[in-house]
């Protein structure tokens, strides 16, 4: 009967003698009996009855030969990992830089390049070993020498002891000259291993892919020169092609706009740019594919812009449900004053930036608009818009509306609790209407929310971080209030980084005539205003700004029966403001400005608008015409008076001067005195 073999297994250090020795004995069972013994642990090795010395490391060799008396033969392993502990490794972000943990430089070096061939090419290894300068990383990669990585790193793989390479297991067995059955059994086990690592592969790729299929975005990979070695559905879709048709295919085959060719294959990152093709937009993205420094290729993604468009409305739609979104833009502020113009560009430069402003103006200036505006431009559009005004709430809601409140705060909290409006807007912009109202106590909460970024809830504990843009609104002098100390100091220049100042409207006159129309056309009014109502308005004072202003042109839109309003038809303060002193008409003698017409009632004054005007129009073309035709036309305009009542009309209006009739009396022209009444109440303004 044979006798059973004896092996010396010989390293350096004592873990990976063990686990080596247990590999070799799991191995080989009982056909080989295998000594453990660590290299500068002995002087000189026996080696009597031994077949055969396995060393840990090709380095050791020769330190083993001076250290035996008898010429035996010494195996060094090639050692591997082991399979089952590198997934974690391979699940590790592409380029992520990692600590490779070993006891040495040359065996750090060894795994990095058996991972390498592993197909682990994915990650920077950096080579660590005791007492190199290598800058620490987050992440540390050891076979077996998690008591070697250094202090700082925050993860530590330990893909386990290097195992023996199967090559080197059979140069073992051959050398021992033992039965090949034992071998198959290895290499099923290792066979196993590697076909569940596959698997592992195959169901990573698989996720991935079906991940890749269900974006809406088009991706695809090409090597440096366009050859596409990757696409998914969306971007074939996209190129109008199949997905099939795509691979292998260089991108010149593909798409014929040389510019777009450039865009995908050169050598530049590229985010956001937007591209045509086959008059279609995309939003592109490049990114690049890199193996060690090596430039492989560039992955592209490809975005529908009208697909990105609709996404952007939905987001809103659901904002706008909730109330938070914000309506207006910078083309909604009308005016034409420079003192208007001005605050426009300002504001617009500060919606670039993100840091908080404060909005100073008296009531009904547009602060609100202003902010909206501002809100719409910047990176926050897409986030909420929470308006709050503090001169709206009472200052017991105030502080739980601000912040929210936790289940069981006070009596009648909400079960559950309720966020407040720093939460509600968490990535958007909050706008505090009046902030010179607020109490001493929220001035503090607001005041910590602005710094630290965080906001706590009232009755509780947890700190909720919040990502908010803060506007401010006062039409109070501030700085006053703080002289005063009804308002602190540090809240004050917190709020006021950015910060402009709305003009009154009375001091911007151009923009009242513009904002008057403006208004009764967004109201779908047919109302006109008179230039004798223009003069009132734009010499009024206007208290409540372009708010009373808006106002008014509601009241004159339901209030008003004819289609001219004139000046008698404003509200009595209007009149008696502007004309206070003056030697005008009021109400009961109408005013007419410049021209006497005491003879045309007032309550006709449309109508006799409107006839003037079908006779001016006539006359222009050359054309007499008499009151039947005057009132066929007027029909025609919706505009009813029978042909005795245009009679009537021209008589008066022949009285005051406005016509003349003709000899033939079979017709009227308009006088010159007719055609200043005309302008004076519709040419001018109607055309301005
Ligand atoms: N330049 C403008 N162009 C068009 N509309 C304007 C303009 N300025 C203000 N408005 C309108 O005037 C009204 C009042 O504006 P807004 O609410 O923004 O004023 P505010 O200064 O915030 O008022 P308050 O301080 O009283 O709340 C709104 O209907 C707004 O749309």
């Amino acid at each position: 009967m044979d006798r059973n073999k004896k092996i010396i297994i010989i390293s350096l250090d004592y873990v990976a003698n063990r686990a080596l020795t247990e590999q070799l004995n799991e191995v080989f069972g009982e056909k080989v009996e295998v000594i453990s013994i660590l290299l500068n642990e002995h002087e000189k090795i026996n080696v009597e009855d031994i077949d055969l010395i396995v060393c840990s490391s090709k380095i050791i060799v020769e330190k083993i030969k001076k250290k035996i008396n008898k010429l035996i033969p010494i195996i060094p392993v090639r050692r591997t990992v082991n399979l089952k502990k590198i997934t974690e490794v391979i699940s590790l972000n592409a380029g992520e830089k990692v600590l490779l943990v070993n006891n040495h430089l040359y065996t750090a070096n060894e795994t990095i390049n058996l991972l390498k061939k592993l197909g682990v090419d994915h990650i920077e290894f950096v080579p660590y070993f005791p007492g190199c300068k290598e800058e620490i990383q987050d992440i540390a990669v050891t076979p077996g020498g998690s008591h070697l990585v250094p202090k700082g790193v925050k993860r530590i793989i330990d893909i386990g002891i290097r195992i023996i390479d199967i090559s080197s297991i059979i140069e073992i067995f051959l050398e021992l000259s033992l039965p090949i059955e034992n071998f198959q059994i290895i290499s099923e086990s290792y066979s196993k291993e590697m076909v569940r690592l596959n698997r592992f592969n195959s169901e990573t790729n698989k996720i991935l892919k079906a991940m890749f299929e269900i974006t809406h975005d088009g991706i695809a990979a090409l090597d440096v020169s366009g050859n596409i070695f990757f696409s998914n559905k969306k971007f074939a879709d996209f190129l109008q092609c199949q997905q099939s048709d795509l691979i292998s295919k260089n991108i010149v085959e593909i798409i014929n706009d040389k510019e777009i060719i450039d865009i995908i294959i050169d050598s530049k990152q590229r985010n956001n740019e937007i591209i045509d093709i086959d008059n279609k937009q995309f939003m592109l993205n490049k990114t690049f594919l890199y193996q060690g420094n090596l430039l492989k290729g560039h992955v592209v993604s490809l975005q529908d812009v009208t697909h990105i468009q609709n996404l952007e409305k939905e987001v809103r739609k659901k904002l706008a449900t909730k109330g938070f979104v914000a309506k207006y833009n910078f083309d909604d502020l009308i005016g034409i004053s420079s003192s208007l113009l001005d605050k426009i560009k300002i504001a617009k430069k500060i919606a670039k930036n993100d840091l908080t402003v404060l909005i100073q103006g008296e009531d009904g200036t547009g602060k609100e608009i202003f902010a909206q505006a501002i809100h719409n431009s910047s990176m926050r559009k897409n986030g909420p818009f929470v308006a709050v005004n503090f001169a709206a709430i009472s200052e017991n809601l105030m502080e739980s509306e601000l912040f929210g409140y936790e289940e069981g705060a006070f009596t009648g909290a909400t079960k559950g609790g309720k966020e407040g409006v720093f939460e509600q807007a968490d990535k958007g912009t909050i706008f505090i209407d009046e902030i010179g109202d607020i109490s001493p106590q929220i001035q503090k909460r607001l005041l910590r929310v602005l710094q630290e970024k965080e906001v706590m809830r009232v009755g509780g504990s947890k700190i909720i971080p919040v990502d908010v843009r803060v506007i401010a609104a006062t039409n109070k002098d501030l700085m006053e209030l703080v002289k005063e100390k009804k308002f602190r100091k540090d809240l004050y220049y917190r709020l006021k980084v950015l910060y402009f100042t709305i003009p009154l409207l009375k001091e911007r006159k151009e923009d009242i005539p513009l904002l008057a129309k403006y208004y009764l056309k967004s109201m779908e009014s047919d109302k006109k205003l008179s230039n004798d109502v223009l003069d009132i308005l734009t010499k009024y004072s206007w208290p409540g700004n372009v708010r009373e202003l808006v106002n008014l042109m509601y009241y004159l839109d339901s209030i008003v029966d004819n289609q001219y309003v004139v000046a008698n038809d404003l509200p009595e303060n209007f009149i008696q403001e502007v004309y206070e002193g003056e030697n005008i008409k009021t109400k009961d003698n109408c005013i007419f400005g410049t021209i006497d017409t005491d003879l045309l009632p007032a309550n006709r004054i449309n109508e006799y608008i409107k006839i003037l005007k079908v006779l001016k129009d006539a006359n222009d073309l050359g054309i007499i015409i008499g009151r039947n035709k005057i009132s066929r036309i007027l029909k025609k305009n919706q505009f009813y008076l029978s042909s005795e009542q245009v009679r009537g009309r021209i008589k008066d209006m022949e009285k005051a001067g406005l016509i003349e009739i003709g000899n033939t009396k079979q017709g009227s022209t308009i006088s010159k005195k007719g055609k200043m009444f005309l302008k004076e109440y519709i040419g001018e303004y109607t055309e301005r």
